[in-house]
């Protein structure tokens, strides 16, 4: 079946942070990975709760088991994924302990091209993000900081702004 063959209710959208695609339904706005066979159900099944939209800052720790262990910051990144998880876990305290602010570390040391700006990554909703770090993202309350957060991309804390 060749894309514009997709059932009725569905969009194929691009995720920005992973570069897959997902599939949305245009009723529910709820998202899923997996290309959808069947026309979209309008009425949904009411399971997603909380915002259709949330906005964070992250500060993201690669290391030698990214899947792409390169970035701004260094062009080969050979930390092990332990030394990662110690990174994120003193910033979160400096930040927490109000030693430090998350974008001034975030732009410091964020292995994300979202360093730039702070850590900020706009508003997203479901699907855009890799899943655990959407289900982390969508438990917090605006200002909470997440604890760290492994995906393929490295280890992050969020903070919920929005
Ligand atoms: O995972 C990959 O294969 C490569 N990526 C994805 C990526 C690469 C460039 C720009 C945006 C996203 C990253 O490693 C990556 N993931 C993120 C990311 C992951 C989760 C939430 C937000 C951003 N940022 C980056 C980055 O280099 O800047």
């Amino acid at each position: 079946m060749s894309d514009e063959e997709l059932p009725s209710g569905w969009e194929k959208r691009l995720s920005r942070s992973t570069g897959q695609h997902y599939y949305l339904n245009v009723y529910t706005k709820e998202s899923q990975w997996d290309r959808p066979d069947k026309p979209a159900d309008p009425a949904g099944n009411g399971k997603t709760e909380g915002p259709d939209e949330v906005q964070c800052s992250h500060i993201l720790v690669k290391h030698s088991g990214s899947r792409r262990p390169s970035s701004w910051r260094e062009s080969t990144i050979t930390r092990s994924k332990a030394e990662a998880l110690e990174l994120v876990k003193e910033y979160r305290e400096q930040i927490v302990s109000g030693e430090a602010s998350f974008g001034s570390l975030a732009s410091k040391y964020s292995d994300c091209s979202s360093a730039k700006r702070n850590g900020d990554l706009g508003p997203f909703g479901r699907g855009a993000m890799q899943k655990p770090f959407e289900e982390a993202a969508f438990a917090l309350k605006v200002g909470q900081i997440s604890q760290p957060i492994d995906t393929d991309s490295g280890v992050h804390i969020i903070q919920r702004t929005a």
